[in-house]
């Protein structure tokens, strides 16, 4: 007997801090999944600059906690995320809302992502679901990675082993090997450590086309040191902070060089992570905006010795794959189905992820 179709949402706002994915899908929770809309909606530098803020007023927090600068920002972002609903233009039976983290301490038993689901959903009109790691962290889990199971269904028909990497502010890998195995866990630092230095140095949010970096030369001795941690060797699974990284290394060069020696950086921890699969990946496909970044993709492709490719050659969209994902999350919570498992992000059983908020 098939399953009920949903029309499900799916909103995220990652760690690049740079605005709202939102998707819609039409999917069953399984195997069934129809892409059928997709915008984004690009947060001005007022609302980029209030998230770094609470970004590191978070780093000291003990636990998630309400107060200043957390609920303003977070009521805003809630606005902000209705509107993105209303630019998609779409009906649906449940929106899968991911909300802002602004700091993933795992270890300390917690992931905090604000943005207010009752709200959402009474603004919206249309059901909520939000807090889809909480549960995982709660059962033992990293809380992250979420997408690779999401990677998983929509790479039903692909040719096996195959490597999903994510380069958004931070980087994550999803391994299926021909036997159906699974492995998956977060890389290192996919663009944030890139955007940091070329901010502060050019003055632009990203370094665009990878000019910034081509114009510079990698600093072999600060790219060793860098490399030089002893979590590249930990095997997963394991997940990171936006802020568990940093610039720190490259300070005193040039804005090229920079730029250059993070970029190699972040192509290494790939390299790095695929010493943690036991069968090279046919091919790597790789989505997040790291993939409009041509030095990055060659530097990939040349450091981990593999072919290297945007999603959108098997018909993939890259840039709305994580909101599809939290859609498809929505739905398998509303029919009771898990959203993260032992063999991703290492909850001790499979978990529903998520907090239901009706319109
Ligand atoms: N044309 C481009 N050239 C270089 N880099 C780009 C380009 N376009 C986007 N990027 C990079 O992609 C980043 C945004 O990626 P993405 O939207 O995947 O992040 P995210 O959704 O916040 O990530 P996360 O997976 O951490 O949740 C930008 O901050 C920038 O570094
Ligand atoms: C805590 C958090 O927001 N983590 C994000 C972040 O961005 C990429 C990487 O770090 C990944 O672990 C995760 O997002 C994707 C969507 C995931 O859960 O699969």
């Amino acid at each position: 007997m098939s399953s009920r179709l949903y029309r499900a949402i799916g909103l995220m706002s990652g760690t690049s801090m740079d605005g709202i994915d939102a998707a819609l899908i039409e999917t069953d929770g399984e195997a069934h999944i129809q892409p059928l809309a997709a915008i984004s909606l690009d947060y001005d530098e007022a609302v980029r600059s209030e998230i770094r803020g609470a970004v590191e007023a978070a780093l000291a927090a003990d636990a998630p906690r309400r107060g200043a600068p957390f609920d303003a920002l977070a009521r805003r972002l809630t606005l902000l995320h209705t509107e993105a609903v209303k630019k998609l233009g779409e009906q649906a039976d449940i929106i899968g809302f991911h909300g802002q983290t602004v700091a993933h301490r795992p270890d300390r038993g917690w992931t905090w992502q604000i943005g207010d689901g009752a709200v959402l959903a009474q603004l919206t009109r249309i059901d909520v679901v939000d807090d889809l790691r909480s549960a995982d962290v709660a059962a033992g889990g990293e809380g992250a990675p979420l997408l690779p199971a999401y990677h998983r269904a929509r790479a039903e028909a692909l040719g096996r082993p195959l490597g999903v990497l994510n380069l958004g502010g931070v980087g994550n890998l999803t391994w299926l090997g021909d036997d159906g195995a699974l492995i998956a866990f977060d890389t290192g630092p996919g663009n944030a450590l890139i955007d940091d230095w070329v901010r502060v140095m050019s003055g632009v949010p990203y370094d665009d086309g990878g000019r910034i970096a081509g114009a510079g030369a990698v600093h072999q001795d600060v790219l060793a040191n860098m490399l030089d941690l002893e979590w590249f060797d930990r095997p997963p699974p394991k997940s990171l902070d936006r802020l568990d990284f940093s610039t720190g290394a490259t300070r005193g060069l040039s804005a090229a060089d920079g730029a250059a020696t993070l970029t190699a950086f972040t192509a290494e921890t790939v390299a790095l992570a695929l010493a943690h699969v036991p069968q090279r990946p046919q091919r790597l496909l790789v989505t997040g905006g790291g993939r409009h970044n041509p030095l990055l993709m060659r530097m990939i492709a040349a450091r981990a010795g593999i072919d290297v490719a945007p999603v959108e050659s098997v018909g993939w969209n890259g840039d709305a794959l994580e909101a599809e994902g939290f859609a498809w999350m929505a739905v398998r919570h509303l029919r009771g189905l898990p959203t993260s498992f032992p063999e991703i992000s290492g909850p001790s059983e499979p978990v529903i992820g998520g907090t239901l908020h009706r319109a």
